[in-house]
């Protein structure tokens, strides 16, 4: 058994590497949008440039007092990094943003008064959900009736995978579209794996609208060609990392698929039949607004993954959780660094941030050669099937 040692966890100290960038240039156009969002008065707008104002200049202080009830809990979370005049970017890179999105919510006043539980990202889901090109895709979702049935079990899987590059926060920063690139595609293997034997399908979300609802239409069609027999799906409890989505945005989702006539209407009634008589489930857990790796997963949702034919994670935060958010030697087996959950697992990930596995080394290099930054671009992706746990692991995650 090989357990090589970790390597360091990130963070966004190096002002010429990604993570700084995410902190001086991606987090002030969040804050900017979320201040032209909402009608917000005085109280909220000035909150906000502090708290901005904070994350660029200031040092890490504890979560002020808001109506949130988790205080003492980021006081535990946040004891190595609070009150030592360390910058929110000399903490680990996962750590603060996490709080970075946490401490957002108080500025907009999301705990208590006035604007107490209204989403601030709620605008940019609406549109994005409402936009004409999803509509127009929806709505030809009927071509894929001439597809063979492999053509179509990859096309699910896919439109999944991409809907991931509409996260509304990275769009704040991303270029225009551009073609994309699978670099592992481990789908047959994991469409195998269920026809062997169907069974529990979990699916950790990531981003509201777009990709939820072709999350919708992947647990749609995993359930109608029978893969699945139940499925979980996990949300967020509340608003986190811009475009993250919760029961609110599932309500959402399925609504649109209602509205479009045809092969999406006929999957939202499945979904809606299925959430009926309880074969889908949604949980949104605490843990998932946590700054924390998924080898700190609680019992309740190991359980579940032990349970499972197979847990489905989206997105590239849920990929940092999932491995570790280390600088990994690229060829690190994705089996090897996810063999610590007890059940089969997968990622649906394209590439925004550092963090990168289950690459053959002359791939990086002509990566590398060829587009440097291909790793925060969102136009590269996985599709990474871990299988059981093999009792391999690695040390110090
Ligand atoms: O919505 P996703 O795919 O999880 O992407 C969020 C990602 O965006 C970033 O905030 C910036 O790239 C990453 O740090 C984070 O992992």
């Amino acid at each position: 058994m090989s357990t090589p040692p970790a390597p360091p966890v990130i963070t966004a100290a190096d002002p010429a590497a990604f993570p700084h960038s995410v902190f001086h240039v991606r987090h002030p156009k969040v804050i900017a949008q979320v201040k032209a969002a909402l009608p917000y008065g005085p109280e909220q707008l000035s909150a906000l440039d502090a708290f901005l104002d904070a994350t660029l200049h200031g040092t890490l202080d504890p979560l002020p007092q808001d109506d949130a009830g988790d205080r003492a809990q980021w006081d535990l979370w946040g004891a190595p990094y609070f009150g030592r005049g360390l910058r929110w970017t000399d903490a680990p890179f996962l750590w603060a943003e996490s709080y970075f999105h946490r401490r957002l919510l108080s500025a907009t006043g999301y705990f208590a008064g006035l604007w107490r539980g209204v989403d601030p990202f709620g605008p940019m889901k609406a549109a994005s959900l409402g936009s004409a090109g999803l509509a127009a895709e929806l709505a030809q979702l009927g071509s894929t009736a001439s597809l063979s049935a492999e053509e179509r079990d990859a096309a699910a899987l896919h439109a999944s995978l991409w809907g991931n590059r509409a996260d509304l926060g990275f769009q704040l920063v991303a270029g225009a579209p551009v073609v994309p690139e699978v670099l592992v595609d481990d789908g047959p293997a994991l469409y195998a794996h269920l026809d062997a034997a169907p069974g529990r399908v979990n699916l950790v979300a990531d981003n509201a609208a777009e990709e939820l609802v072709y999350d919708l239409l992947l647990l749609d069609h995993l359930l109608a060609s029978g893969r699945a027999t139940e499925l979980t799906l996990y949300l967020k409890p509340r608003p986190y990392y811009v475009s993250d989505a919760t029961p609110q945005d599932f309500a959402a989702a399925v609504h649109l698929l209602e509205t479009v006539p045809g092969p999406a209407a006929d999957a939202a009634r499945r979904l809606r039949a299925a959430c009926a008589d309880g074969r889908l489930v949604l949980v949104a857990a605490e843990f998932f607004c946590a700054p924390l790796g998924f080898d700190a997963l609680p019992k309740e949702i190991l359980d579940a993954i032990a349970t499972a034919r197979v847990t489905l994670f989206k997105g590239d935060l849920n990929y940092r959780r999932l491995v570790g958010d280390r600088l990994w030697p690229q060829n690190t087996p994705f089996r090897t660094l996810t063999s610590y959950l007890p059940g089969p697992v997968a990622a649906l990930r394209t590439y925004k941030s550092d963090v990168s596995v289950g690459l053959d080394p002359e791939t990086v290099r002509a990566l590398d050669a060829a587009e440097p930054g291909w790793r925060f671009g969102g136009r590269h992706a996985v599709i990474q099937f871990g299988g059981a746990a093999d009792g391999e692991g690695v040390s110090g995650r």
